[in-house]
């Protein structure tokens, strides 16, 4: 059984694939607390979760969930052809690795599954990784964390690069370059070639050129360094 927050449709908002109609679960819990999290709501279970139908109508079910119920929920309520990716996020949704080991396989979602982490899980990553086919993993950076997430990170992504893997780094002009260049180093130490996108905190209400530095930065230890802000806070969409 799993706690979920609400499902919906929309275009996918962050990272190498926004753009692309996506079909999301948000599912609740998180290990995390991030000082940007903009999904505190996710972090708390609820009574009920929501269902955002494909004409914009709401739909409401009680927690927690079964996988074929929500096999059930996906089929009834969407054309998964009109969503070439699966989103599973949160909260964190490996808090819930043994639910998506068994619902996956059930569901077998014609598109891709893409993962969004942040990474620090990485026993949890084992019990999915065969049912994924995309995995979004978070570098977590000082000043937003308390902890050092890095070994985690280091571990996460070890095992992650068997799959189509980039990483997501929320940045602003808070982060120093010390912590930013050991970040680099870890992923570089993994794989160089694995894409990196730089997401600047949102609102933007700061000069955009430590954007530049860093990604100059970054390109020095890694071949695809990209910026990319949230799309869909830009569209306003969900
Ligand atoms: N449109 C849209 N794209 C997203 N990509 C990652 C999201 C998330 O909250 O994890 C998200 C989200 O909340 N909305
Ligand atoms: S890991 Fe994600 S959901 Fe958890 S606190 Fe951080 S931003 Fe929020
Ligand atoms: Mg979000």
């Amino acid at each position: 059984m799993a706690n979920i927050v609400e499902i919906f449709p929309s275009l996918q908002g962050e990272g190498l694939y926004a753009g692309v109609s996506t079909l999301f679960i948000r599912f609740s819990g998180c290990n995390l607390n991030c000082s940007y999290c903009d999904t505190e709501d996710a972090r708390e279970k609820k009574e009920r979760f929501t269902v955002t139908k494909e004409d914009g109508s709401l739909l409401e079910f009680l927690n927690p969930v079964t996988p074929e119920k929500l096999v059930e929920i996906l089929r009834e309520n969407y054309d998964f052809t009109y969503y070439p990716q699966l989103a599973l996020t949160g909260g964190e949704p490996l808090l819930h690795a043994s639910f998506l080991k068994e619902f996956l396989p059930k569901l077998s979602y014609p598109g891709e599954v893409l993962l969004e982490t942040n990474g620090t899980l990485p026993d949890k990553l084992n019990e999915v990784l065969n049912s994924v086919d995309i995995i979004s993993q978070d570098f977590k950076l000082k000043p937003f964390i308390d902890e050092d997430c890095f070994a985690l990170h280091r571990e996460f992504l070890q095992i992650a690069a068997r799959k189509k893997v980039y990483v997501k780094m929320v940045i602003s002009p808070e982060v120093q370059d010390l912590e930013f260049n050991g970040a680099i180093n870890e992923i570089a130490l993994v794989n160089s070639k694995i894409p990196l996108i730089l997401q600047p905190v949102m609102p933007i209400n700061y000069s955009l050129d430590f954007l530049f530095q860093k990604q100059k930065m970054a390109l020095k230890k890694l071949w695809d360094v990209r910026i990319i802000p949230q799309v869909h806070k830009l569209l306003q969409l969900k």
